[in-house]
């Protein structure tokens, strides 16, 4: 406003008055001082606007997190989920930002138009409902610019998880000696850039549909300018606008109508991003952040899961086919079976990790529910977990609801046998492992292996469940642990899944899986006696140790 009203002044000066040039000294600092004025507010709002965007990001993302953090493990098993999470993640979460940008410029721009049309007013009231009317084509394409958004970030979701899985598996650390290994980088750099050529190609499709709403829209507001200057030549032509009335008039309509467009823009780009943040409520609605910790109990007399039947989401086949086990209170229960017969999905099921469909799981004789069966119980997975922390965080965080108990943490690191080697680390407990967030070190498959049951033994539960605790580990470790697996245990009852019939012969109740199903169950003379199932693997593995010469492969190559 101050602008074209300090060239209204200027060109009255001038024109109107015939004043001398010096006099134009008032409207030329008015000028001055206006243009700085409007050339510095754009720049510290867009300076602020950096700070809010990342406010704002921040809050999206930790709300997003706690969303996640909160779902159960089997939604998780869900592609459907992975599927919406991954659209979340990649489209909703960076939209807050540009609708702060947008509200922000929407704003400031908003207070322009109405500080100009008020100038505008003043001088050629014919022109503001022109300039106005000119908006309606941007708001038009920017409600089928929106929809079209979200149809195409629908289109390309599983692209996107795709891209971003293989740029993992080419970036990451942990995957670099397999991929070297089997040379396998070229073939995953060539699926990289065959997803990266069909993207493009959507993403072209996409930009020329775009590019057509974007040019119908620049037509309108081109013409609406147009009409806007015309009314100032045919206000003048008609003598009903002075010469410097239609010198700040047509300065006016310019910029006018140049905030008038970028209100529009801003509410169009606040249009567009109105269904992905539909979407991301929506999200969190489905999943509503904050999780319940769970009461913790101690067992007294067994866990017992009953007739327990479980599915994987999206699969037809039962993983669990009515289950029944008992763990009694202190003692050690094998499950044993071939891969895939169930032994993990029951882990889980115990845990409170998954609900059975069918059937109870019954903790002294009383139903508890996932989350306090989470609470009362402690796991060594077979995929565990190596964080990019220090040793003693790698074993203090299985258990954050009690203060850091670095004694407890060296005499669980000092039970399971590892404790030489942490102590050889350049930093002992406080080395960080891993060299991706600082120069770390790193411990070998079979040390990471018992870490992680240091781990899981300082989760303090009277029932720990160990899969595969020994696969990693050579065989003096092993007879190690299995020797004294009591005294390691100290008094816990424990679930013990192993391909290892050597180990698994310790146990008290041994149980037998197949398909799902619990197909024998007893200690290992029993089953031995029973000759079944448990009786045939257990002989082929011993049969492998004690007489290796009479396996048929080696006969024929001694042959
Ligand atoms: N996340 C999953 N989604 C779908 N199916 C799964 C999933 N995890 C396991 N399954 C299926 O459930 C069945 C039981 O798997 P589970 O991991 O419990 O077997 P397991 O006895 O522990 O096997 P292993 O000895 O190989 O560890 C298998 O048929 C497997 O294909």
């Amino acid at each position: 406003m101050g602008l074209v009203l300090a060239s209204h002044l200027a060109l009255t000066t001038v024109l109107v008055e015939r004043a001398p040039v010096t006099a134009l000294g008032v409207p030329l600092a008015l000028l001055a001082l206006t243009t700085a004025v409007s050339a510095a507010v754009p720049v510290l709002l867009s300076l602020q606007q950096r700070v809010l965007g990342e406010r704002v990001t921040q809050t999206i993302w930790r709300r997003l997190l706690d969303s996640c953090a909160s779902a159960d493990l089997v939604t998780y098993e869900s592609h459907a989920f992975l599927n919406r999470l991954e659209r979340v993640r990649a489209n909703a979460v960076g939209r807050p930002p540009t609708v702060v940008s947008g509200l922000l410029a929407l704003g400031g721009s908003g207070i322009g138009v109405v500080a100009m049309g008020g100038a505008l007013v003043a001088i050629a009231p014919l022109m503001l409902p022109v300039l106005l009317l000119g908006g309606i084509p941007t708001i038009v394409v920017a409600r089928r610019t929106s929809v079209l958004e979200f149809a195409f970030a629908r289109r390309v979701t599983l692209l996107g998880q795709r891209r971003g899985y293989l740029k993992l598996l080419l970036s990451y650390r942990f995957t670099a000696a397999e991929l070297r290994a089997f040379d396998a980088t070229t073939e995953l750099l060539r699926r990289h850039a065959e997803d990266d050529a069909q993207y493009l190609s959507l993403l072209e499709e996409h930009v020329r549909k775009r590019r057509r709403y974007a040019f119908a829209g620049l037509v309108a507001s081109a013409l609406t300018l147009g009409g806007a200057l015309a009314v100032v030549v045919w206000l003048t032509a008609a003598g009903r606008l002075s010469l410097p009335d239609a010198g700040a008039a047509a300065i006016a309509a310019r910029i006018l109508g140049g905030q008038l467009s970028q209100v529009f823009r801003s509410f169009g780009s606040l249009m567009e991003a109105s269904p992905f943040l539909l979407d991301l409520a929506k999200f969190h609605e489905d999943y509503p952040p904050g999780r319940s910790a769970g009461t913790r109990h101690d067992l007294s007399t067994s866990l017992v899961v009953e007739e327990a039947s479980f599915t994987y989401p999206g699969q037809e086949r039962p993983a669990l086919d009515g289950v029944t086990v008992v763990v009694p209170r202190g003692q050690v229960v094998a499950l044993v079976g071939e891969n895939g017969s169930g032994k993990t999905t029951l882990a889980k099921i115990m845990a409170g990790l998954y609900a059975p469909e069918a059937g109870r799981v019954l903790w002294d004789g009383s139903e508890l529910d996932g989350d306090d069966r989470r609470a009362s119980c402690s796991i060594l997975f077979q995929d565990f977990l190596k964080y990019q922390m220090s040793v003693a965080d790698n074993v203090a965080i299985s258990d954050t609801t009690v203060p850091i108990d670095r004694g407890r943490i060296e005499s669980t690191v000092e039970r399971v046998g590892i404790a030489d080697a942490v102590n050889r680390l350049p930093h002992g407990f406080d080395t960080v492992m891993g060299i991706e967030l600082e120069e770390g070190a790193d411990l070998s498959g079979g040390q990471w292996q018992r870490l992680a049951l240091a781990r899981a033994l300082y989760r303090d539960r009277s029932l720990v469940i160990l899969d595969e605790p020994s696969a990693a580990l050579d065989p003096r470790a092993e007879h190690e642990l299995f020797a004294d697996v009591r005294g390691v245990l100290g008094g816990r009852a424990a679930v013990l899944i192993s391909h290892r019939y050597s180990s698994v012969q310790l146990a008290d109740v041994i149980y037998v899986m197949e398909g799902g199903r619990v197909v024998e169950g007893g200690t290992h003379e029993e089953l031995v006696a029973l000759g079944g199932r448990y009786a045939e693997l257990y002989a082929l593995q011993a049969q492998a140790y004690l007489a290796p010469s009479s396996s048929p492969q080696r006969s024929e190559r001694n042959a």
